[in-house]
């Protein structure tokens, strides 16, 4: 049999020379960056240096000026947000966003409700293939539970969990999208150190058993550090480096820009 050499894998989200202002003020300036099939890719830089602005770009809340997003070969920039969502871009928010007053099994299920191919009159004509779509949600959001040991909290209302456990909820609703590409806005801010370690092993868990590729845009370095696959370092909206963690430290325009100026 011939061996076909397909070279590597085609990235899952490429990004290209994007830039966006607000009124003058140059949000993002010239960024390029590719994320691969199973790839963790963390946006270090100081406040204001663009890392929400982009993840806005790419879930279509802000249109860039220039440049062009692809997510699967598909033009990104062209959509709006819920199509994005629907073509398997998810996010999680640097605030908590659930319903607080649901269960974490409600607030799960509510994550699936673009998977549901009926309306609410359909719902009702065709309940037997209604039905059929609940138990099929249902069971892929047991299997979340599990997966992001949530067991102990599924009937509990969001609002009276610790706020680690929130933050995976958090989790669990976007990995209930079935995602092909994660954005995750930093999902430590604010946990303590048993709570961070947690997380730090589900992120690395989605990556490497369910192979789900994330960009992860975190202030807590040693994280970033320990996690990510590449880094991508912006200063001022303009990209400073990017390359493997351990480069990434040793660059003396990181070192000047961000790294020198935390220490
Ligand atoms: N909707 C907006 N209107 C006006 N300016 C904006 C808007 N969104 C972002 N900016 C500006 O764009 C720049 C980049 O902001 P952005 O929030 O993307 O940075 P960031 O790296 O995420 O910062 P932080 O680490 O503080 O969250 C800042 O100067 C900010 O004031």
């Amino acid at each position: 049999m011939a061996v076909v050499n397909t070279g590597p894998a085609a990235p899952v989200l490429r990004v290209q020379d994007v830039h966006l202002s607000f009124a003058g003020v140059q949000a993002i300036g010239g960024v390029t960056f590719e994320v691969g099939p199973a790839e963790l890719l963390a946006i270090i830089g100081p406040n204001g240096a663009g890392k929400t602005s982009i993840f806005n770009v790419l879930s279509g809340v802000y249109r860039p000026q220039r440049g062009r997003v692809t997510f699967l070969g598909e033009d990104l920039l062209a959509r709006r947000p819920p199509e994005i969502a629907a073509l398997g871009l998810a996010r999680t928010f640097q605030n908590v966003e659930l319903f607080h007053n649901l269960t974490v099994l409600d607030n799960l299920m509510l994550g699936r409700h673009h998977h549901f191919r009926y309306g609410a009159l359909a719902a009702v004509v065709w309940y037997g293939r209604a039905r059929r779509a609940e138990l099929a949600a249902r069971a892929r959001v047991e299997e979340i539970i599990d997966f992001l040991e949530l067991e102990p909290w599924r009937r509990h209302p969001v609002r009276l969990l610790p706020y680690g456990v929130q933050k995976r909820v958090e989790l669990g609703r976007a990995l209930a999208m079935e995602p092909r590409l994660l954005l995750l806005d930093e999902p430590v801010a604010g946990m303590n150190l048993e709570e961070t370690e947690d997380m730090a092993r589900f992120v690395l868990d989605i990556r490497d058993e369910l192979g789900i590729p994330m960009v992860l845009v975190e202030h807590d370095m040693g994280l970033v550090m320990d996690l990510a696959d590449r880094v991508l370092v912006l200063d001022f909206g303009r990209p400073v480096a990017l390359g493997a963690p351990a480069e990434v430290q040793r660059d003396p325009e990181v070192i000047k820009a961000y790294l020198g100026g935390a220490a």
